[in-house]
């Protein structure tokens, strides 16, 4: 241990072996939080090193000063995120409702979320008119209508108005509250742009659209195979 040390540059040079040893570990670490820490902790253990040569190096300090500052900077920035979705009330439903969300996105969506409630009987999109925002059910249930019929209900942690969203055509149906509703609404337009401008919050918010589609449609059929036999038998 100690030749190899040695040969290495004895134990004078072990802050440097640290440094490299710790920043060639973050390499392989894919969580944000905890490459900037090993980061943070590999540029102090270089400045240790350089301040323990006889020459400082001081031009290298400078430098890793800066480094450890920026990424201190980012990682107060991902903590007062997740601290902005933890506090929000409906942050935790959107966190499980877009798992593949990271926190500086979901805080993103807190940030153009509103939390409505509506009492029963109340209408949440009407067929044929401007959904105003895209939704998401924090409490209680709706029941969809068109034309009229009930074609299905949504409930806690489902989406409302992602068809009206993702095409811009007015609401298919009209949801209406069964009993007292509590959501998020996500305004369209704001979260269009921010979609414009993140593209991990585009993909995720496009993805979760996606399977709310399909399990949607997956239910329409079940429905309309049951409509259909029992109009046969
Ligand atoms: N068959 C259905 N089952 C469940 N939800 C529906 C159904 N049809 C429409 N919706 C929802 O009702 C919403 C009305 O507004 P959108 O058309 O934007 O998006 C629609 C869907 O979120």
């Amino acid at each position: 241990m100690l030749d190899i040390l040695a040969t290495f540059g004895g134990w004078y040079d072990l802050p440097a072996h640290l440094s490299y040893l710790i920043l060639a570990i973050s390499f392989f670490v894919t969580n944000i939080y905890w490459l900037r820490i090993l980061v943070i902790v590999s540029f102090l253990f270089e400045i240790v090193y350089f301040s323990m040569l006889t020459s400082y190096l001081w031009s290298g300090i400078a430098w890793d000063l800066v480094f450890v500052a920026i990424n201190l900077y980012r990682l107060a920035d991902l903590l007062r995120a997740r601290r902005m979705v933890n506090l929000a009330s409906g942050g935790h439903l959107l966190r499980t409702a877009l798992p593949n969300m990271k926190d500086e996105g979901l805080a993103q969506l807190v940030a153009l979320g509103e939390e409505w409630t509506l009492g029963e009987g109340e209408a949440l999109t009407r067929q044929g008119e401007p959904a105003e925002a895209f939704f998401l059910i924090m409490e209680g249930r709706t029941r969809v209508e068109v034309d009229g019929v009930r074609v299905g209900a949504i409930g806690r942690g489902e989406f409302v108005g992602e068809i009206s969203f993702l095409t811009g055509i007015s609401a298919t149906a009209t949801v209406v509250a069964d009993g007292p509703v509590r959501l998020i609404a996500l305004n369209r337009d704001r979260l269009a742009q921010a979609c414009r401008d993140n593209a991990e919050v585009s993909a995720v918010i496009h993805e979760v659209i996606g399977e709310a589609l399909a399990r949607k449609l997956v239910s329409a059929n079940r429905r309309t195979v049951a409509d259909v036999q029992a109009q046969a038998g």
